[in-house]
């Protein structure tokens, strides 16, 4: 079965802040993007891989390229002004319309390559793979007026990606008007009446979002050496 893998990397990094965007910044030394690219091509050397970026930054990536001699073929399509347009964008640009495709934030460079090879495994089997890992702190619902209830995290997930589909399946889900509720893929593909799969995701899969994330980014990385 064709493998396809969608890099989203189209947002402004606003709460990471400072002129350079965080899905460019280094870490050991590389941009976040390379390293989140790498674990798909080492995956599926022939995935067909889509990194969704700003058009504005397109010869900005081409530069960075060059600059870190990174070779690996990759094609890159423009974002648009939400999560859900970018991967909206990613999924037109696809060149084949059988197979499965893994949706990714292109700032978790630390996805692990189990998890990528569950989520592919398990999406052909059921029609989706969302990856999600248990609560480690106590939680609470908290009400305008002030007042708190106890929840049970059992019942709780932390939602990541890759969120894996079969590709029909995950286009059809996409021709719908945008959403307020549409924070991933999973919400779209419910919204369509189909349930999601989980499969168990990685600790160390964060999403890249503060600068305090860069240095455990670091830490991570120091660590796989
Ligand atoms: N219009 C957008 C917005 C977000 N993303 C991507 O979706 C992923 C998760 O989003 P988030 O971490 O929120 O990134 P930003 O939107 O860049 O960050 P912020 O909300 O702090 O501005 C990121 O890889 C981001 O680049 C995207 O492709 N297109
Ligand atoms: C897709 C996602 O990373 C799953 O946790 C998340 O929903 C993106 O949310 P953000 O607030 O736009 O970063």
């Amino acid at each position: 079965m064709k493998k396809a893998a969608i890099l989203v990397a189209g947002g402004k990094g606003t709460r990471m802040g400072g002129p350079v965007s965080k899905q460019y910044l280094p870490i050991g030394g590389k941009p976040v993007l390379m390293h989140t690219l790498e674990v798909f091509s080492k995956v599926d050397p022939d995935i067909y891989l889509i990194l969704v970026l700003p058009e504005e930054d397109f010869s900005f990536w081409k530069k960075l390229c060059q600059e870190f001699n990174f070779d690996l073929p990759h094609q890159i399509v423009g974002g648009g002004n939400s999560r859900f347009q970018s991967v909206r964008n990613g999924l037109n640009a696809l060149p084949f319309e059988s197979g499965l495709v893994a949706i990714h934030d292109g700032v978790r460079p630390f996805v692990s390559l189990h998890v990528v090879n569950l989520s592919f495994e398990e999406a052909a089997r059921s029609g989706s793979a969302i990856a999600v890992v248990p609560l480690k702190d106590s939680i609470r619902k908290v009400t305008e007026d002030g007042k708190s209830t106890f929840q049970e995290r059992q019942l709780f997930r932390l939602v990541q990606t890759p969120q894996t589909f079969q590709i029909s399946k995950i286009k059809q889900a996409f021709e719908v008007t945008e959403l307020p509720q549409f924070t991933d893929d999973a919400t779209v593909y419910e919204h369509k009446g189909w349930e999601v799969s989980l499969i168990p995701g990685n600790a160390e899969n964060i999403k890249i979002t503060t600068p305090e994330d860069l240095e455990y980014a670091e830490f991570l990385l120091s660590r796989k050496k």
